[in-house]
């Protein structure tokens, strides 16, 4: 069985975060691990209270898991401050794991900063490149390029400026979530612009979308799917389980995992 782990933070209202990481990971049918950076006390309304662990129990989290367990893929969520970024990059040129995702989460859909300002630069710095994908949304792509995306070409322009400060070595895909007539996504991969299209979903429950599809790609790399095909795989993820129309909670509610294991019974 193929070996999957994130790091991330908790929300406990179970949408994004580690809870949508699992779920994904269930539904991939891998074996899911987490490493918590953070709690957080979150709902489909807001972010109401985040609560860090300390740089020395996440290094105990992270060491106790690849001195067992060692995963196949490495999911990166939510990393509040440049403390706990530092850890993980010491972790992870220690043991080297392959088929490494980071979501740079930034800010909630409902507007709380889950990345302290002053550790962006630690995010882009030391994180970034030990990755193999990053998956900024549209916002978290303009902060990276220093540039303003209105269109599908200036996501292309974007993921270029972004790759050429990681010297190529990681693939980039600009999630289109946030362009209100689209949902298409793209990848930039090897000096090329690759699209994935998706059909836009009338669904305001988008609670956790990011996390899910970070997750899913991390899932089929760790099923050594090459980067484009698990680009692919996860995005049919991502809308089938948007599609399904789940409706919980008073705000943006999160995602139905289940409708995969429905469709793959
Ligand atoms: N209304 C929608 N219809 C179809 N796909 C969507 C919709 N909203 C988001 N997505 C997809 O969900 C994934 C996450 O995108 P996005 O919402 O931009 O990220 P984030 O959750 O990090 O802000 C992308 O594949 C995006 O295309
Ligand atoms: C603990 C935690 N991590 C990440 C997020 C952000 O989730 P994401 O899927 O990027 O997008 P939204 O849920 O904000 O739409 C989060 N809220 N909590």
């Amino acid at each position: 069985m193929k070996k999957v782990l994130t790091i991330a933070g908790s929300d406990c209202s179970g949408g994004a975060g580690i809870q949508a990481d699992l779920k994904t990971m269930m539904a991939h049918k891998v074996y899911g691990m987490s490493a918590i950076t953070s709690l957080t006390a979150q709902n489909t309304t807001g972010v109401y209270g985040i609560s860090d662990v300390t740089p020395d129990f996440l290094a105990n989290e992270l060491e106790c898991i690849f001195d067992d367990i060692f995963p196949d893929a490495v999911k990166i969520g939510m990393v509040s401050n440049s403390e706990l970024i530092r850890t993980i990059a010491d972790k992870l040129k220690k043991y080297k794991p392959k088929n490494i995702v980071l979501d740079p989460v930034m800010v909630s859909t409902s507007g709380s900063r889950l990345l302290e300002e002053e550790a962006s630069a630690s995010l882009i710095n030391i994180l970034m490149p030990l990755a193999d994908i990053i998956t900024p949304n549209i916002p978290e792509a303009e902060v990276l390029s220093s540039m303003k995306i209105s269109k599908a070409e200036e996501m292309v322009e974007a993921a270029k400026v972004i790759s050429d400060k990681l010297d190529g070595r990681t693939a980039v895909l600009v999630k289109g979530g946030h362009d209100l007539n689209t949902a298409n996504d793209l990848l930039y991969c090897d000096e090329r612009a690759v699209w994935f299209e998706g059909e836009r979903i009338n669904n305001d429950n988008t609670h956790g979308t990011g996390c899910t599809l970070s997750s899913a790609i991390a899932c089929n790399l760790a099923m050594e799917n090459d980067m484009a095909s698990a680009v692919e795989n996860a995005k049919k993820y991502i809308s089938g389980a948007l599609k399904d129309g789940l409706n919980l909670g008073k705000g943006s509610g999160p995602l139905n995992h289940a409708f995969w294991l429905d469709i793959n019974r």
